[in-house]
């Protein structure tokens, strides 16, 4: 992510609202085409997790200044309020917070990626930069998502910083994506270098976010609740935003203020599990050996508020207002989208074909075959918040146009050495998938964005497609199963209509994992 130095202005853009014609809402979805529509409501949807908005939401002071209110709960305020974070996002909500909170904030520390300031700057991004003399010390680090000495230096300031605190202060604590790497504090004697050996290999041999932040809080000081520990007896109030599928804040950046509730025991499943246990630094053992018999059990975190602020299924729902306005039948389907890559585009497929017959034929018993497969494969893919059922009776009330939405992050096992992310693979699947299914008298388009503005490795969002895609490519001499052999995505967009299928927003500020928009219209 901190590679990308441009952002556009695009996502400042003004929500979408239906026209105002002499009274009469005209609507758009006839009119515009489909691919600007789907890039307008993928912004909409990052627009309602964008930092300022997102801390509007969740803070806000009494008249007299004298009172922070959090959600339902209040908190007096008398030069007693300090701030530290660590994410992808938090130079932004940093921002937002001291904007807000003015003079009230005493001291601040931040760990946030290397380079983002100067992406921020050099995009004219100011709302995500701190004032010039602003009273919170930033620190970068994490170089491509891993702990490194300026991340360890972060961490160790901001458990300084909570150590000073007193049961009179009040600490905010702001968290997002990207915050376990970007506060590394291993219990000694494990070394920076072996945790971070130890996190690339677990990743490397396909353990998930919930196993891998499971081990990072069993070696760390200020996960699995350390980092409230350290500030107690302050006042702790979390605010996150979430980049995992269910929001669980004790996963989400490895719940530095959230009580853990795993014991050594699961830790040594996860690390059998992947072959690791028998290699094990002999400093990992002893730490895990300590734990085992720390006499003090699970520590509670009763002085701790942790509060979402900003989540997938939050974008997705601004996303399907936006869409209601413009004269969509909208649903969403899943802020859950996990799986196999290869997986969810059949998914998307057999989706599209199903609705489209149901949208032109008005159920009638058609594609019974493939509504079946399409049962199926949902049942396979165990997504808990599906909700098929209700958008297949959308699709069949409609009589106009459609967009499903869903979220989530799709998984990608990397065979080539080719250039891509999760969205632009998944996207060039589903273009493969729509153009080789019957659709009936319906216009589809598939879109699929990272909603931090960077798929992977590359310098696009995500991509979007048509039925069309492998017959016009074909046209074009490219062949869509060789770049998908090699995970080369990226390469294929860049060439594949002189790259106007890419989906370009630059870095946004936030990330709330990737956002799916499927839109058929009957023609
Ligand atoms: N050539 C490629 N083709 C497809 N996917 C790729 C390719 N290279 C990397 N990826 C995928 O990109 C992801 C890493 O990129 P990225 O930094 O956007 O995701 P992330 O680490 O989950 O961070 P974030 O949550 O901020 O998006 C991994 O899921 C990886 O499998
Ligand atoms: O930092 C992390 O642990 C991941 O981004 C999940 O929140």
């Amino acid at each position: 992510m901190a590679a990308v130095l441009q952002v556009l202005p695009c996502l400042a853009r003004a929500p979408l609202r239906p026209l105002l014609l002499g009274g009469a809402v005209v609507r758009l979805a006839s009119g515009m085409a489909l691919a600007e529509q789907a890039r307008q409501l993928f912004e909409s949807a990052v627009g309602a997790v964008l930092p300022g908005p997102m801390l509007h939401r969740a803070l806000s002071l009494d008249p007299g200044g004298g009172q922070l209110k959090v959600r339902d709960r209040s908190f007096q305020l008398r030069q007693n309020l300090y701030l530290v974070g660590f994410g992808k996002a938090v130079l932004g909500m940093a921002a937002a917070a001291e904007e807000l909170l003015g003079q009230h904030l005493v001291q601040g520390v931040i760990s946030v990626p290397k380079g983002i300031r100067a992406a921020m700057e050099h995009a004219g991004k100011q709302e995500m930069l701190l004032k010039p003399h602003s009273c919170v010390q930033v620190f970068e680090g994490a170089e491509d998502n891993l702990p490194d000495r300026d991340a360890l230096r972060a961490a160790l300031a901001i458990r300084q910083l909570a150590e000073s605190l007193t049961a009179d202060d009040l600490l905010l604590v702001l968290i997002s994506g990207g915050g376990s790497a970007l506060l590394p504090a291993p219990i000694p004697p494990v070394t920076l270098e072996e945790k971070q050996t130890l996190t690339k290999l677990l990743a490397a041999r396909g353990a998930n976010i919930q196993e891998l932040n499971t081990i990072r809080k069993a070696l760390s000081q200020l996960k699995g609740g350390g980092l409230a520990r350290a500030a107690y007896p302050a006042q702790v109030v979390s605010l996150i935003l979430s980049d995992v599928v269910g929001d669980p804040v004790e996963v989400i950046a490895s719940g530095p203020t959230v009580a853990s509730v795993h014991n050594v025991q699961d830790c040594l499943h996860i690390l059998n599990r992947y072959g690791l246990r028998a290699a094990l630094p002999r400093s990992v053992k002893t730490v895990l050996a300590r734990a085992d018999s720390d006499p003090h059990g699970p520590h509670t975190c009763g002085h701790v508020l942790n509060v979402i602020i900003g989540s997938n299924a939050l974008a997705l729902a601004e996303a399907q207002r936006q869409a209601e306005a413009l004269g969509y039948q909208a649903v969403v389907l899943s802020a859950a989208m996990q799986g196999d890559v290869e997986s969810i585009a059949r998914f998307y497929g057999l989706l599209a074909q199903v609705a489209g017959t149901r949208l032109t034929l008005a159920g009638a018993g058609a594609s019974a075959e493939e509504a079946e497969q399409l049962r199926e494969l949902a049942a396979e893919l165990q997504l808990p918040d599906l909700q098929l059922k209700e958008a297949l009776e959308a699709v069949v009330r409609a009589r106009g146009p459609v967009c499903l939405l869903a979220g989530g992050e799709p998984t990608v096992q990397l065979q080539g050495s080719g250039k891509g992310g999760r969205n632009q693979e998944l996207a060039l699947r589903v273009g493969v998938e729509l153009g080789r299914r019957p659709l009936g008298p319906v216009d589809v388009l598939f879109l699929s964005g990272g909603t931090d503005g960077q798929d992977g490795p590359t310098e696009a969002a995500g991509a979007w497609v048509m039925p069309e895609l492998a017959s016009q490519a074909a046209a074009e001499g490219l062949d869509v199963a060789t770049f998908l052999s090699h995970n080369d995505s990226h390469t294929f967009f860049r060439c594949f209509r002189g790259g106007v299928h890419l989906l370009h927003t630059g870095l946004t500020g936030t990330n709330v994992m990737d956002a799916h928009l499927l839109f058929l219209r009957p023609r």
